[in-house]
């Protein structure tokens, strides 16, 4: 293994995966820590972990450990891949977990760069922009679990640390790689935000950080990562799987919204209520009935607006609501795959996590792309393929795209 990737959620990890996959990288992506050594033709070992919003502390020893194995397949270079839009809250999780891993790793300047140009994220000046907005006007200040309320990420990241945050400049970078790795070998200690706009400086980043024992970033900083070992893109294989198929909708977000409200118009739906989820009155059996007896794979969603979304989070509380949303996500998705559904499609990181973690998927072969982030994805060794979609990512028919594109 060549680099080792560890990502704070299960979106992330097939949004960086396919990223090295499409670079030429013989990648696979773990669910959570392996329990044996990886295949000698891996370069490039992704492991998901469900961490993004857990305590700093426990994601810390989970990121650790996660480093350790890594090391220990022989990667050189570790990346703590985070979200496009720097999903965190003033405790973490990615400040407390890129120091511990510096210190692990003896990194003096670590390259932080959630841009994702191809999807809307770039950074300027410091500054997180989604499309033409700040992060903090973007449907990111009403997130669930991490509503992001500042764009800076220079005094967003300092709450999280007790390191120094620095500044790689968009006019550093422009000027190519030996400049930006210069600026980079200037700091003893400092945690650095690489200004990036487009692929190009991305591409930049990567080159200057060759070398280098860990980055933090997007999928994007993926994207100049494999010439450093002389690999070039290459096209990925895929057969798909036939069988009946599904969407498991959790993400709120903006973009799964107009998703749910598109497939709808195509196929039977089933909400769950954040209500019917804290009850525990939905019954497993008679949803996976349902499901097995449509024609046209169905959605069942819970994807709300945020004046639902906060209701229900007034009245149960923000992580108990999610909590049972989140199970029963997990439940029925092991029940459905028990009963011989082969495509599942999820949409939302940490719902994502749940159903991956439920179905046992502990190896995921890396597919082509289904959209800008979102691989098809093979349970290794079943009849079961996936797509991990992460909340903003997809088009407006995305779920029908990658029914398709699964079925191969
Ligand atoms: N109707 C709802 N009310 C409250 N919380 C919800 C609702 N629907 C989903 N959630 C929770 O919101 C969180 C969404 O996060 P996630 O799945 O990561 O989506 P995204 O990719 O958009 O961040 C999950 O923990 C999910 O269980
Ligand atoms: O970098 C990204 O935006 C994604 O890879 C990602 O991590 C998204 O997370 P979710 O929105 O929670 O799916």
């Amino acid at each position: 293994m060549k680099l080792g990737v560890i990502a704070d959620d299960f979106t992330g990890a097939s949004d960086i995966a396919l990223a090295l996959a499409e670079g030429g990288m013989a990648t696979v992506q773990y669910g959570g820590l392996p329990d044996g050594p990886a295949d000698k033709d891996v370069q490039a070992g992704v492991i998901a972990l469900k961490c993004r919003t857990i305590l700093p502390k426990t994601a810390v020893e989970q990121t650790c450990a996660a480093a350790d194995w890594l090391l220990a397949q022989g990667a050189e270079q570790i990346i703590y891949k985070v979200c496009s839009t720097f999903d965190s809250t003033r405790e973490g999780n990615i400040g407390p977990v890129a120091q511990a891993l510096a210190e692990k790793l003896g990194e003096t300047a670590v390259l932080v760069c959630p841009a994702f140009p191809e999807n809307g994220r770039s950074v300027y000046q410091g500054h997180l922009f989604v499309a033409d907005t700040l992060l903090s006007d973007s449907g990111m200040r009403n997130h669930p679990l991490t509503p992001m309320t500042d764009p800076d990420l220079r005094r967003w990241l300092a709450h999280q640390t007790s390191w120094p945050v620095a500044h790689l400049p968009a006019a550093t970078v422009f000027q190519g790689a030996g400049a930006a790795r210069a600026a980079l070998a200037t700091h003893a200690r400092a945690m650095v935000i690489g200004d990036a706009i487009r692929d190009e400086d991305l591409r930049t980043l990567g080159a200057a950080a060759k070398g280098r024992r860990l980055l933090v970033g997007g999928s994007g900083i993926a994207l100049g990562l494999p010439a450093n070992w002389d690999i070039a893109p290459a096209p990925i294989p895929w057969d798909g799987e036939a069988g009946p198929g599904v969407v498991l909708s959790g993400s709120c977000s903006v973009a799964t919204r107009g998703q749910v409200e598109t497939y709808s118009a195509k196929a039977a739906t089933w909400e769950i209520t954040a209500e019917a989820a804290m009850a525990g009155n939905i019954d497993i059996d008679e949803v996976s009935e349902w499901v097995l007896a449509q024609d046209t794979a169905p959605l069942i969603y819970s994807s709300a607006d945020p004046k639902k979304v906060s209701a229900a989070q007034k009245r149960f509380g923000r992580e108990e609501s999610a909590e049972a949303i989140e199970t029963l996500f997990a439940r029925l998705a092991a029940r459905l795959a028990e009963k011989g559904i082969g495509r599942i499609v999820t949409a939302g990181g940490e719902t994502s996590g749940a159903v991956t973690q439920a179905l046992g998927a502990d190896r995921l072969r890396i597919g082509p792309r289904i959209a800008a982030g979102v691989p098809a994805l093979r349970v290794d060794g079943r009849p079961l393929v996936l797509a991990l979609k992460s909340g903003n990512f997809g088009g407006p028919d995305f779920f029908a795209e990658a029914l398709t594109l699964l079925k191969g």
